[in-house]
């Protein structure tokens, strides 16, 4: 759950809402499924991208179709994409605000980070809500290690559920020992490819975040 004080820091701004995980877990897919939910509920919505030194993802999404491509702004982190939205995410707040400025009422913007370890984390001074993107591809041993980003994150997503069956990862188990790690604190599973399991992301960044933020 956010912050109170941060989740009304920016009373007339955009909610802020940051995707980091592993290199290829699926935050571009998840950030293409979640796009077309959110404009479908009527919410005002922007994207930043972070790449290392393309601008590969922002393109990706642009080209989609699902959303206007002024819409979507990159941001170029260099080697390090933990720094950009952790220890000086001045890159992002920038590209947030540049954001705000050009569309009024701007009323969620997406942050999508580059791909990191599982220490990665979100700066609060950037983003309101953060979820971590892990796969059943990289071991049903991922919670276990206790990543900050697993331990730390407001949502913590078990994406490719599809693919358990032919990487020998018990599902239940691993969405367990999930769920011990983070004390009961919230963990989806998604099938990003087709969008199973992305309309209960879609609920719970509603509830926690952006209902919180309007009452
Ligand atoms: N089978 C399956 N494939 C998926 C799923 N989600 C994503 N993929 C595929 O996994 C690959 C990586 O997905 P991306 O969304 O590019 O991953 P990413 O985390 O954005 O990668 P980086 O930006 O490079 O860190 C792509 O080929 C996706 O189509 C899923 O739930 N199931």
């Amino acid at each position: 759950m956010p912050d109170q004080d941060l989740a009304s820091a920016r009373p007339l701004g955009s909610a802020r809402v940051g995707i980091g995980g592993p290199v290829g877990s699926g935050k571009t897919r998840l950030l293409e499924q979640l796009v077309p939910r959110f404009i479908e509920r009527g919410i005002n919505l922007a994207v930043i991208t972070n790449d290392l030194v393309t601008q590969e993802d922002a393109e990706r999404v642009r080209r989609s179709g699902l959303i206007a491509p002024e819409r979507v702004l990159a941001v170029e982190t260099g080697a390090c994409p933990h720094t950009a939205i952790r220890e000086d995410p001045t890159l992002n707040l920038q590209a947030a605000d540049e954001l705000d400025a050009r569309f009024p009422g701007l009323e969620l913007v997406l942050i999508e980070s580059g791909g990191d370890n599982l220490a990665s984390s979100f700066s609060l001074d950037l983003v309101d809500y953060w979820i971590f993107v892990i796969d059943v591809a990289g071991g049903d041993d991922i919670p276990r290690k206790r990543g900050l980003g697993v331990l730390s994150c407001d949502l913590l997503i078990i994406n490719k559920f599809d693919l358990a069956p032919y990487v020998n990862v018990n599902l239940p188990r691993m969405a367990e020992e999930a769920v011990q790690v983070r004390n009961g604190r919230p963990v989806l599973m998604t099938n990003c490819a087709i969008g199973d399991g992305v309309d209960q992301v879609v609920d719970a960044i509603t509830r926690e975040l952006l209902f919180a933020r309007s009452v």
